[in-house]
């Protein structure tokens, strides 16, 4: 483990402009889809079989921001981008109850809403107010009837159409995320969908972007522990690199952002006492997410207006402009 404060062996991050490379093809398009559904919908299934493996590891989830990426699926010139908004169903506790309103905020940002539902267990009590509530919500929706291979067609028709009626979805979905019937479908339709742009994220990235992520978001939380009073919350933290080593060990290289150089003595510490203990806290944290062990390196960076540049936001997944 060790803690740098140099700049200069970083790579620097790869901007969304940048990532229309050449030999991308020449239309294409990325989004985000908000894929809503309660617990055991299917939702997992469903995002291993339209993302691919390694997303299982995604399931240790962040509650600290709207929404959370869950995963990327490219299709043909599609990037499309996954996110989850938790906190919309089954909010026991009041402190869920506060984060549904920011929950739905996160469908809100996205282009198309999802709203996964166990076929066999149709409009219960859980589903009966995100109807509601998407009813009201003015975007692109779909609605995907999952575990068709558990329910009949009769019932399947009953439940689309009622649905339907509540909400008026754009399109009705009726799949297996088991054994795959209608992904294909499905996954065609949102690469169809989401607006023309440039990709959002770099393709070599794809794949470990969600442990990225997650691992900014534990070394955020640790650097926040510890000095909330004197960091403004628009510093953060990003990881430039999650290399695989071959010893199943990983390099994991991050970047904590301040907006003054004040405050980038403050993280630094006495000596790096500071940024030294929040690594450390971070690389086991990080290491035990991983399930491998973790050799982390942060770096810290002043970067002005940081917390004024949308753009930075939008490459993040996390958080969407307004
Ligand atoms: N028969 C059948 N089972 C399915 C299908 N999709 C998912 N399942 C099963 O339903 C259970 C729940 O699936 P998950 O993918 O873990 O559900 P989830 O929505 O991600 O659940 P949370 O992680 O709690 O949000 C698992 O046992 C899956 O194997 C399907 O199309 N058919």
């Amino acid at each position: 483990m060790s803690a740098n404060e140099s700049e200069n062996e970083i790579e620097t991050p790869v901007t969304s402009s940048q990532t229309a490379e050449p030999g991308a093809p020449a239309e294409t398009r990325a989004g985000f889809v908000a894929l809503i559904g309660a617990p055991n919908a299917g939702k997992s299934t469903l995002l291993n079989r339209l993302v691919g493996a390694k997303l299982s590891i995604v399931t240790h989830k962040v509650q600290t921001t709207r929404a959370i990426m869950r995963g990327v699926a490219m299709h043909e010139a599609s990037q499309i981008i996954f996110v989850d908004t938790p906190g919309i169903f089954a909010p026991k506790r009041r402190l869920d109850r506060a984060m549904v309103d920011t929950a739905w905020g996160g469908a809100e940002g996205a282009d198309i809403v999802a709203l996964l539902i166990d076929a066999r267990k149709g409009i219960d009590d859980e589903i009966a107010p995100i109807l509601k509530r998407l009813a009201e919500l003015k975007r692109h929706k779909v609605l995907i009837l999952n575990k068709i291979d558990l329910t009949k067609r009769e019932e399947l028709l009953a439940l689309a159409s009622r649905a339907n009626a509540e909400v008026g979805f754009d399109r009705t979905f009726m799949i297996s995320a088991l054994d795959g019937d209608g992904a294909d479908d499905l996954l065609n339709y949102f690469a169809q969908e989401l607006p023309t742009g440039p990709w959002l994220y770099p393709e070599d990235q794809i794949s470990d972007l969600p442990l990225r992520m997650i691992a900014a978001e534990i070394t955020r939380e640790k650097l926040f522990l510890r000095l909330h009073q004197e960091i403004p919350y628009a510093s953060t933290v990003e990881t430039t690199q999650w290399k695989e080593l071959k010893d199943g060990s990983a390099r994991v290289e991050q970047t904590v952002y301040v907006e003054r150089e004040s405050q980038k003595k403050i993280v630094l510490g006495k000596g790096g006492q500071t940024i030294k203990a929040i690594s450390q806290g971070a690389r086991q944290d990080i290491a035990a997410m991983a399930e491998r062990p973790i050799h982390l390196f942060l770096f810290v960076k002043v970067r002005e207006n940081w917390g004024n540049d949308p753009e930075r936001y939008r490459e993040m997944g996390l958080e969407f402009p307004r």
